[in-house]
């Protein structure tokens, strides 16, 4: 029978046996005290001069010896305080949703009782804590909509608002239980063996009619606003549908005909903030820039995109224009695969901010977020950590931090791998590197990575985001990046990895060569 062992967490510095510990310091101690007298006997025979000199350069070294633990403290106290900014973002905006909410709630009469009142209270005070309580109480349903929604409260923020509820279920294709059963990792008696998958196939099921839906199209292209036309008018007359679009879509709609006077937009930046609230089905109509500029509306949870291919690459938009109505109607019966995308949520962190809140707005992205050599020809110089480690100083045009959604774009350019987008990962991959051993990483999704523009860098350096948004970072600028807690879920022609197969093989024609004829040499 194999030994039994308990598996534990152990911390970087190690926990060693104390027995040899108190040895290792007794035998320091007494080369410690050798050493000295050998050093007393050395100063006994030297000059004056040369006392003076050795003295000079243990002191200089003691001295870079402090400025280099200084530096650490530093680096530890940026990150530190990117986290501390980030937590209040987060606790500010769940707190300011809470109360608009039950001012709302007081406004329409409605009365809370004295439950409801205390999880508004508990919410209030630690939403993050109770979004998690509330997730791992042992249901089914492992990732509702009100959960990414609204932090779990749904009975009481249904009476404000209606919104079609669903389930996301995880299982395999072709399965009649297609029940989530978590990951088992079991260690007894030595033996270490994974249950289940946790990543399988995800579907998308109704719990009530979608009522309303956004579409985001593509400007400039006559044959979009055709079928953007077309589709309004099917949407609402066939499906009875409440329809949102942009401004600039509603006045071309309206130029088409005063008809399309039902259709809804928005005014400003704080109504498309609360556009998650009431949109059921999210509807693109362009390529993938347009799936990138609909999801990068939402800076929080994103409705389900049925992304409909205009473009001419189309990576993360599967479904054809023209057979649009018997997808729709596919899609709003359900259940429906879909592909659940990460994005990355990032900051920078300014050298001049005076404290830890001066943060700027946080940039989701879908893609990727690039940090580049913008119009400076010098090399860029980048420190990059992860969680607190150093990783490497990239010296070339530039790095990106890439989605697994977005190792197909920028990032297979400059060389990374091709992820299926299902598998959660931080991709790390250099623009032209002036190295000849510097290869793509793929990190895991948990990780917070830092990237800094060096003190004594010789010039500064560019962040886009998703390709848009250029901002420049100057020295001692950083740009923190991690997993953002609201993926993207695009809808699946067939299934994520099938629809991510034939984009690979149609949009890129990934490893396409002729058939070797049968006839020839063999082996014998
Ligand atoms: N050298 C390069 O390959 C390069 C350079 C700059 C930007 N980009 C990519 O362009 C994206 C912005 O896209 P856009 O449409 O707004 O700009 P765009 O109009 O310049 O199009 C860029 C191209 O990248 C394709 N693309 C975008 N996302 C993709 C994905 N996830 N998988 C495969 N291909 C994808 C698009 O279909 C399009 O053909 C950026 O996020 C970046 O990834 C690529
Ligand atoms: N609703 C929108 N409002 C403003 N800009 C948009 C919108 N939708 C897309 N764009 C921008 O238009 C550009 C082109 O969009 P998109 O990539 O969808 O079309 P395409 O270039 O024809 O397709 P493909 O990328 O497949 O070749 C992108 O830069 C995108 O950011």
């Amino acid at each position: 029978m194999s030994s039994t062992y308990k598996l534990n967490h152990t911390d970087s510095f190690g926990n060693g046996d104390a027995k040899s510990l108190a040895e290792n310091g007794f035998s320091h101690l007494t080369s410690l005290a050798q050493s000295e007298k050998a050093v007393q006997e050395l100063l006994l025979q030297q000059t004056p001069m040369q006392t003076t000199d050795d003295h000079l350069i243990e002191f200089s070294e003691a001295l870079r010896t402090v400025a280099k633990a200084l530096r650490g403290a530093a680096e530890g106290k940026a990150l530190a305080q990117a986290e501390a900014a980030e937590w209040k973002r987060r606790y500010e905006l769940e707190r300011s949703k809470n109360v608009e909410l039950q001012h709302k709630e007081l406004s329409n009469g409605v009365c809370a009782d004295e439950s409801n009142s205390q999880r508004i209270e508990h919410l209030a005070k630690s939403p993050r804590l109770y979004a998690q309580e509330n997730s791992s109480n042992g249901m089914e349903r492992i990732c509702s909509h009100e959960v990414l929604q609204d932090g779990g409260f749904n009975s009481f923020t249904n009476k404000l608002k209606r919104k079609a509820s669903f389930k996301l279920s995880w299982g395999c294709k072709g399965m009649a239980n297609d029940q989530h059963k978590k990951e088992i990792v079991s260690f007894e008696r030595g033996n270490i063996s994974t249950a289940e998958r946790s990543s399988k196939q995800i579907s998308l099921t109704w719990e009530s009619d979608p009522q309303t839906v956004l579409i985001i199209t593509k400007p400039n292209s006559t044959s979009v606003r055709v079928l953007s036309v077309d589709m309004v008018r099917w949407l609402r007359t066939q499906k009875g549908l409440n329809i949102y679009v942009e401004p600039r879509v509603k006045e071309e709609l309206l130029s088409e005909s005063s008809s399309f006077n039902f259709v809804q937009t928005w005014e400003d930046d704080k109504e498309i903030s609360l556009l998650h609230t009431k949109v059921d089905l999210l509807i693109t109509l362009g390529g993938d820039g347009t799936v990138l500029w609909a999801a990068s509306m939402f800076k929080g949870p994103v409705p389900p995109i049925v992304p409909f291919s205009m473009g001419s690459l189309g990576f993360m938009t599967p479904f054809h224009s023209e057979q649009y109505r018997d997808c729709l109607e596919a899609v709003l019966k359900g259940p429906i695969s879909i592909t659940l995308r990460h994005r990355l949520q990032c900051h920078i962190i300014r050298d001049k901010a005076t404290n830890e809140y001066e943060t700027e707005e946080t940039m989701l992205v879908l893609n990727e977020v690039t940090i580049d050599r913008g119009i400076s020809s010098y090399l860029t110089n980048l420190e990059c950590y992860c969680d607190n480690s150093f990783v490497t100083c990239v010296q070339g045009d530039g790095l990106i931090l890439s989605t697994t959604s977005g190792s197909t774009a920028y990032s297979l350019a400059a060389g990374g791998s091709m992820v299926h987008p299902q598998v959660p990962g931080i991709l790390f991959t250099p623009i032209c590197p002036h190295s000849l051993s510097f290869r793509p990483l793929i990190l895991p999704e948990h990780v917070t990575v830092r990237v800094q523009v060096p003190f004594n860098s010789r010039s500064s350096a560019w962040v886009s985001f998703d390709g848009k948004d250029r901002k420049q970072l100057e020295a001692g600028d950083a740009l923190v990046c991690s997993m953002a807690p609201w993926p993207v879920s695009t809808a699946c022609q067939v299934e994520s990895t099938n629809d991510f197969l034939r984009s690979i093989h149609d949009g890129l024609h990934w490893n396409l060569r002729k058939t070797q004829s049968a006839d020839g040499p063999r082996d014998t």
